[in-house]
């Protein structure tokens, strides 16, 4: 099977090359594609790669019904639309890592540039003007810089002022005084951050919540005079509250790399001379750009073969040697959840999973999803997956429930799943055999040994002599053979249960000659 993946904004070569060489992918590249010229050639590909440019709208994704994954060749994922992705069963992948330290440079460089009017001075040269008073600048040294966002490009910029002489005030919601006294700024919430601070930039991602996070409010708690910076996101400041705070004279200068819509070109902020910007330059180097691609290209390839991915934005992430470990019982775990939604009658309410034996040792996070895949594929189909699972569960109101007991009846490892519908609750078990592989060692109450695959019939009776002969003759009858049988009773003469393996799927008819048996309380084809 080849991949086909589609770049759709200009990615570095360093990284096209990880998939170019690649026997089993294509690699197409169109960038400037509209929304609906993307949406039109989507559903030929199994792999988007984009950068901030283009917009992976709800139209796009709907449209995308072959796609695996989104690599995104950078940080910000604002661009996407995540939740449907999600809802898709799209796998989202990020290089979170490679654009740091270009993007705390730039955003150095602009502080420096807007605390001396570099760009402005440099202008005014161009049209031959010698002009030395217009353009009298401010010290860094000594001044205090306000970091809204202490990740991983804040820290960076932290860094850098500290070297300057600048004091540091930083807010995160994850940062705590212990945390900031190590990085050597000082701590402190936001309105801090915003009275104490000469110069003020932010970091943080584009959220709901940091959306107009600076914003009319904001501007007013702030010292005279302020610089605004913003290298992260255009919306995280409000750029109707920040021209009137530069109109003002609040703001004496801004330095902007983003903007709420690009490319912005005509924006009102650039008529304005307090204003200096550059067109979303701050991962634009030879360095990250490089380090971007083959991250990003790395983690497609990996997902595109179901190999665990570092930088998933939409799934937990698991390391590679957790991922061996739990890898072999994705099937078993997948089979467990099909098995019983296959068995049980009504409407299905909550999934309560239990982890005993080796596996309290390990994330069983993917096994989870892996059990909530297999209940829903039952009714679903091929849309479920584990990226959308655990969210189409939630969707449906099911209510999912893990845990870890040491009650593992014997077995090394043991994972049982509880499936409770609107009329019953049933149970299974299994357990992966060293050297056997998987096994169902329970079904309700009984205890059986049966291999979680192939055609199932899984048969609920009363513990009476001759009742196993008449379901062999009537299914000899019927030319099917069996290829395995077990049952299991809890008393003798009282409620028993048969599992048989077949060899070829049983037809409605014969399964109703079944149920008429005499004895036979119930009968159920299961397909693993
Ligand atoms: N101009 C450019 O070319 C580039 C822009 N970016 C932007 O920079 C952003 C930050 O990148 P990284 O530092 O790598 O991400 P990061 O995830 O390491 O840091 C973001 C920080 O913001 C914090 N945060 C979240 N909500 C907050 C809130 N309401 N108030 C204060 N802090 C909040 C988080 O706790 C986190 O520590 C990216 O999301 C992206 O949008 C990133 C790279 C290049
Ligand atoms: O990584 C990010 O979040 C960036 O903003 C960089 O954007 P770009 O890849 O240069 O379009």
């Amino acid at each position: 099977m080849t991949y086909k993946v589609l770049v759709s904004d200009p990615v570095s070569e360093e990284g096209l090359k990880i998939l170019r060489e690649a026997a089993h992918v294509e690699v197409v590249q169109q960038t400037g594609l509209s929304e609906e010229e993307l949406a039109n050639v989507i559903g030929q590909y199994d792999a988007l790669i984009v950068r901030s440019q283009t917009q992976v709208t709800a139209k796009v994704i709907e449209r995308a019904d072959r796609l695996k994954v989104i690599g995104r060749a950078g940080v910000g994922v604002d661009n996407i639309d995540l939740p449907s992705a999600t809802a898709k069963g799209i796998m989202v992948v990020n290089a979170p890592d490679g654009n740091t330290i270009s993007t705390a440079e730039h955003t150095f460089s602009m502080l420096m540039a807007l605390a001396r009017r570099i760009p402005q001075a440099y202008l005014k040269l161009k049209q031959h003007i010698w002009d030395r008073k217009a353009f009298v600048g401010v010290e860094l040294n000594g001044k205090t810089l306000g970091i809204i966002g202490l990740g991983r490009i804040g820290t960076e910029v932290a860094k850098r002022a500290k070297a300057f002489n600048m004091t540091v005030i930083a807010y995160d919601p994850y940062l705590t005084p212990e945390k900031a006294e190590k990085l050597g700024v000082h701590y402190g919430q936001l309105n801090d951050v915003l009275k104490q601070a000469d110069f003020i930039t932010v970091h943080t991602p584009l959220l709901k919540e940091t959306r107009h996070m600076i914003s009319h409010d904001q501007f007013k708690l702030m010292k005279d005079g302020v610089y605004i910076l913003n290298c992260a996101r255009g919306g995280i400041i409000d750029e109707d509250a920040l021209y009137e705070a530069i109109i003002t004279g609040k703001v004496a200068g801004a330095a902007l790399d983003v903007f709420e819509e690009e490319p912005a070109t005509h924006h009102r902020l650039l008529e304005l001379d307090q204003v200096i910007a550059t067109p979303h330059l701050g991962a634009s180097t030879k360095e990250a750009q490089k380090n971007v691609a083959i991250d990003v290209c790395h983690e497609v390839l990996k997902a595109l073969e179901d190999q665990p991915v570092k930088n998933a934005v939409n799934l937990p992430s698991i390391p590679a040697h957790i991922f061996k470990k739990v890898e072999p019982y994705f099937l078993l775990s997948e089979r467990l959840g099909s098995f019983v939604a296959q068995a049980a009658v009504g409407a299905v309410k909550e999934i309560h999973i239990s982890y005993a034996g080796e596996l309290t040792d390990l994330d069983v996070g993917p096994l989870t999803r892996n059990v909530i895949k297999g209940v829903l594929s039952y009714h679903l189909g091929l849309q479920v997956n584990q990226v959308n699972a655990p969210y189409l569960a939630k969707q449906r109101e099911v209510q999912i429930n893990e845990q870890k007991t040491s009650s593992s009846g014997g077995f090394t490892n043991l994972i049982e799943v509880r499936l409770v519908t609107t009329q019953e609750t049933k149970r299974v078990a299994g357990t992966l055999l060293n050297g056997y592989g998987a096994r169902i060692v329970k079904v309700d109450q009984y205890s059986i040994d049966v291999e979680p695959t192939g055609h199932l019939i899984y048969v609920r009776h009363y513990d009476r002599p001759g009742v196993i002969g008449r379901v062999g003759t009537l299914l000899g009858s019927h030319d099917v053979n069996i290829a395995t049988m077990q049952v299991g009773r809890s008393d003798v003469g009282g409620d028993a249960i048969m599992m048989l393996t077949v060899d070829k799927p049983v037809s409605k008819e014969v399964l109703d000659q079944l149920s008429d048996l005499p004895e036979i309380k119930s009968v159920i084809e299961i397909d693993l």
